[in-house]
């Protein structure tokens, strides 16, 4: 019989589970099937509902089907454990995690009960964790561990920063150390692939990986590295690989990489890794895994289209969804502000966002091409220490300078959206997106470099008076509302110039992390160096934070608040040409010519009409050797 697994359960459904779960006050472990019954009447689902949750703005939709015996049992994997394949203790106390969710819902309270330790985890993982200060599940992760556990396909959604990828590791890993302590030997070929679509996020997740399970031999292969030293490393034998779709197939095709025991496939970032022109590599990737395994996709976006592709790779799917639809997308902790500026003056109003914003924290700034991000970055040198990043800059500079970010060498980095998802970078307060991303996802994932793991950040939209129609689709597709600052005003010596002939090109265009070739100076981390500039009274009494809801959308006009005034000391030049850009002489193709595409496509609100038209050429020398940074002025813009 067909298992009917993916189900969506109305709002009021899950207004009703926890109106449930509040009235009985407490909620028993033995609640759980009436409650699972309760919703499956309602629904009409022919099997057993893990009760929906909210927490705070997390809408939690898990939804789970009878164990459908799809697991491991080909390979013997885990043979021996129960009808599940996991262990019993452990199905008990991941429903009291279960449990817990739906107290939390009512009570909003906090989730004793949930300590990792108590899970029966293995206690490698926990007391790695722990070192880390991870002792409490966050809630995708309660969602996702049982089924993960009893080895279902799914489809995993939580917002950007909400621990996705110990949601999909930690059963993972405590499944392979299970396995491992049983087996008492060293296994050769990988148990378990992780596919990711930047070599950054690859890394990452590997890194995520070896701290929560050091036992573990992990590789992680990705390109403008040494292969040799990959290939010699799958000689000694792995447990999991991680790695990006290019570097994966060249090591299939030298024969280096086997993948015929791979139990667990994971696409992180799936929705990118599923985008045209990227497939073909994740399923010839796929191709070579064994039938019987189990696969899981995660993202914090899931267009439609990906949902209805996803049952080309996923046996009857579960869906972990909790984000849902009607709510907003973004992380809780991002207070989200726009403000106009014309094209000419956009560079020269990034120091005083940062300094304003960044609250002497890390900050990103999100370009459209790499050209501009190292037109950007060398401009911005004047005034700040900072560096770029995208993929023509060689993986080694790419690799030192992500790290240098990370340990606060500098404190301002330029990229495209080569960074703009995955990466966990601590500190980062402040994400601004010099242009309009592509779609809203991408702003979704570049606004996610900060709020992560619960904490504060702010994402700043800079877009010109033209664009504002495009903002507001932004805030219905995303579910958000901007704030909008006042308009900044720069004084003539205080101009930044990104098109000035010495960033363009030549020196600086294929390789990142420069210094400050005027000053020098290596003595401040991201402080501001160049011009000083005021805030206005304006800009002190406009509200910060980002409204969550329709009912905190202020009676501000649409495009009200911009006042000219803010930042009074930059006064002199008082920018009122939007659009002049076009004009100016300076245009470059892919680049800020892209704006045009706005008036030129008409299309808005087709964002999830369908995938996006990215296109992969490895030979264009537009792309890093495999990852997937998309060539950006080839990809249509949706707004
Ligand atoms: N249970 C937990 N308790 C505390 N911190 C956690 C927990 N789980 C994950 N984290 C931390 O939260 C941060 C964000 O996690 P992660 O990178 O997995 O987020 P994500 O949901 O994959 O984000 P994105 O959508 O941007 O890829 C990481 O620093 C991670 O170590």
């Amino acid at each position: 019989m067909d298992l009917c697994l993916q189900t969506t359960m109305s709002a009021v459904l899950l207004r009703r589970t926890t109106a449930l779960a509040a009235s009985r006050g407490r909620v028993s472990s033995t609640l759980l099937p009436p409650i699972a019954n309760f919703l499956a009447s309602r629904v009409g689902v022919n099997g057993s509902v893990i009760p929906a949750a909210e927490f705070g703005n997390f809408s939690c939709i898990g939804v789970m089907e009878r164990p459908s015996g799809f697991g491991f049992q080909s390979r013997g994997f885990h043979a021996v454990s129960r009808p599940l394949n996991f262990r019993a203790s452990l199905v008990s106390l991941v429903e009291f995690a279960v449990e817990e969710c739906v107290e939390a819902s009512s009570s909003r309270s906090g989730d004793e009960g949930l300590e990792i330790g108590k899970l029966g985890i293995a206690p490698e993982i926990v007391s790695a964790l722990k070192k880390k200060g991870i002792t409490k599940l966050f809630p995708i992760q309660r969602a996702v561990l049982e089924p993960a556990m009893q080895g279902r396909d799914m489809i995993g959604r939580a917002r950007t920063g909400t621990g996705k990828t110990l949601a999909f590791g930690i059963p993972i890993l405590d499944k392979i150390i299970q396995f491992k302590a049983k087996k008492k030997g060293k296994g050769r070929n990988p148990l378990a692939l992780v596919l990711a679509p930047t070599r950054e996020l690859a890394r990452q997740v590997e890194k995520e990986f070896e701290e929560a399970a050091p036992s573990l031999d992990m590789i992680c292969v990705y390109g403008g590295t040494p292969i040799s030293s990959q290939m010699r490393q799958l000689g000694f034998g792995v447990d999991i690989a991680v790695g990006t779709p290019g570097r994966l197939i060249d090591l299939l095709n030298r024969g280096s990489l086997n993948l015929s025991e791979v139990n667990f496939v994971v696409l992180d970032e799936a929705d990118q890794m599923l985008q045209v022109g990227f497939q073909e590599d994740v399923e010839k990737i796929l191709e070579r895994l064994p039938r019987k395994r189990q696969s899981m996709m995660f993202s914090a976006t899931m267009p439609s289209w990906i949902r209805k592709l996803s049952q080309n790779y996923l046996t009857n799917p579960l869906t972990v969804d909790l984000v849902g639809d009607s709510d907003q997308k973004l992380a809780d902790g991002i207070s989200l502000f726009s403000i106009v500026a014309d094209m000419r003056g956009k560079a020269s109003i990034i120091g005083p966002l940062i300094a304003e914003h960044a609250k002497g924290g890390k900050c990103i700034v999100f370009t459209q091409t790499k050209r501009d991000a190292d037109r950007l970055a060398y401009a911005m040198a004047r005034n700040f220490k900072c560096e770029a990043l995208h993929g023509d800059i060689s993986q080694s500079q790419r690799e030192r300078t992500l790290s240098g970010f990370r340990v606060g060498r500098f404190n301002v980095l330029v990229a495209t959206d080569v960074a703009a998802r995955g990466l966990d970078i601590p500190n980062v307060d402040l994400v601004i997106h010099f242009e309009l991303p592509n779609n809203t996802e991408i702003f979704v994932h570049r606004s996610g470099r900060t709020g992560r793991a619960g904490k504060k950040g702010s994402a700043i939209l800079i877009h010109t008076q033209n664009q504002s129609k495009a903002v507001r689709v932004i805030e219905r597709e995303v579910g958000c509302r901007f704030n909008e600052l006042p308009r900044i005003t720069v004084e003539d010596g205080a101009h930044v110039d990104m098109f000035s002939e010495r960033g363009v090109g030549g020196r600086f265009s294929s390789f990142g992390g420069f210094k400050d070739p005027r000053t020098n100076d290596s003595g401040r981390t991201g402080g501001q160096r160049g011009p000083s500039f005021r805030r206005s009274g304006d800009y002190e009494n406009s509200s910060f934070g980002r409204s969550s809801g329709r009912d905190s959308f202020g009676p501000k006009g649409k495009n009200g608040g911009h006042t000219s005034g803010g930042f009074s000391s930059f006064g002199a030049r008082k920018s009122n040409n939007a659009g002049d850009f076009r004009s100016s002489g300076s245009r470059r193709s892919g680049g800020f010519g892209d704006f045009d595409s706005l008036t030129r496509s008409g299309g808005f609100g087709d964002f999830d009409s369908g995938r996006s038209s990215g296109r992969k050429s490895r030979n264009s020398g537009l792309f890093g050797d495999d990852d997937m940074e998309a060539n950006q002025s080839s990809r249509r813009r949706k707004f």
